[in-house]
């Protein structure tokens, strides 16, 4: 941090999750600033950024870490390491939406222990974390979700190729995968990030259970989270709004706004 304890932020993916954190941001969130962001058009983020009267420079991913203390990684799954990398390798903080894609990278987190870097995965779209991670503080049982999103929240998904699914004109809800949070991911990678949060919280992501649906009888991202421990048992469900990108919940920004705020005020709320 610089010596006035402000935190530099960078924004790595200028899409619909970026756009709001470098909005909030702005906006004025105690002891951060944003500093840099890195997106795929730097034309049109400069666009953008002038449209906001938001002064901050465009870089290159490997770039960020330069400019920032803390990183948010809001990008395509498939870059992930390109910007996760170079920051933890600087032993700096890597706040992470692309949650799923920790689980092809389990050298980042030793990258982060031998530099002294961070990283930082928000609850997301998702709920519950806080009271399952305090359950794995004993013995959780079991841990499943069940995710059901309108059709356009779930088009796009290699999963639906490889298995020669068509959801197009379905009237009826279809479960269209049934297995575990690993197998979901690796299916899904830019529709249930929240699996590998709920499964780095629990008993990992290979116990971690779950379905997904298809459900033309929902407009939100919906997902049920049922836990079973020997301190509790949880059953709760969120209904997401969705965002302009109809996979991603407008919460999903706003846990990570929450969690910027969190790292920096003198009274912090959960597990
Ligand atoms: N953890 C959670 O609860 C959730 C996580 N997500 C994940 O968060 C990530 C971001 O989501 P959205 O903002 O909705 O996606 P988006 O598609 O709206 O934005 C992604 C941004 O990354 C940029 N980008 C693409 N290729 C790039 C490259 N090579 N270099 C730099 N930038 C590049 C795009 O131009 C775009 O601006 C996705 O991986 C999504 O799956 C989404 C919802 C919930
Ligand atoms: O927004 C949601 O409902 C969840 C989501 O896309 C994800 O976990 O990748």
């Amino acid at each position: 941090m610089t010596s006035d304890k402000q935190r530099r932020i960078g924004i790595a993916g200028l899409g619909t999750i970026g756009k709001s954190l470098a909005c909030a941001l702005h906006q004025g969130i105690p002891h951060s600033v944003l500093a840099a962001v890195s997106t795929r058009s730097v034309e049109s983020a400069r666009d953008w950024l002038a449209t906001q009267g938001i002064k901050v420079p465009v870089v290159a991913l490997d770039e960020l870490e330069k400019h920032c203390d803390v990183v948010i990684e809001c990008a395509p799954a498939a870059i992930f390491e390109d910007i996760a990398r170079p920051v933890l390798g600087a032993g700096k903080q890597l706040i992470v939406l692309s949650s799923g894609a920790l689980l092809d990278h389990p050298e980042l987190v030793d990258l982060a222990e031998h530099t002294g870097g961070r990283i930082l995965v928000p609850t997301g779209a998702l709920l519950g974390l806080d009271a399952l991670i305090a359950a794995s503080e004993g013995d959780v049982h079991s841990v499943t979700m069940v995710t059901r999103k309108p059709v356009k929240g779930l088009l796009g998904a290699p999963y639906l190729a490889e298995h020669g699914i068509e959801l197009e004109g379905i009237t009826q809800p279809v479960r269209i995968f049934a297995g575990s949070a690993r197998e979901a991911i690796a299916g899904f990678p830019a529709n249930v990030n929240v699996a590998v949060g709920l499964s780095l919280a629990g008993i990992g992501p290979d116990r971690t259970t779950m379905e997904i649906w298809a459900d033309p009888g929902v407009t939100r991202n919906t997902h049920t989270i049922t836990v079973d421990s020997d301190s509790a048992s949880l059953s709760m469900t969120i209904a997401n709004i969705p965002s302009e990108n109809p996979k991603t919940g407008r919460i999903t920004a706003r846990s990570a706004i929450a969690l910027l705020r969190k790292m920096s005020a003198p009274l912090a709320v959960g597990t």
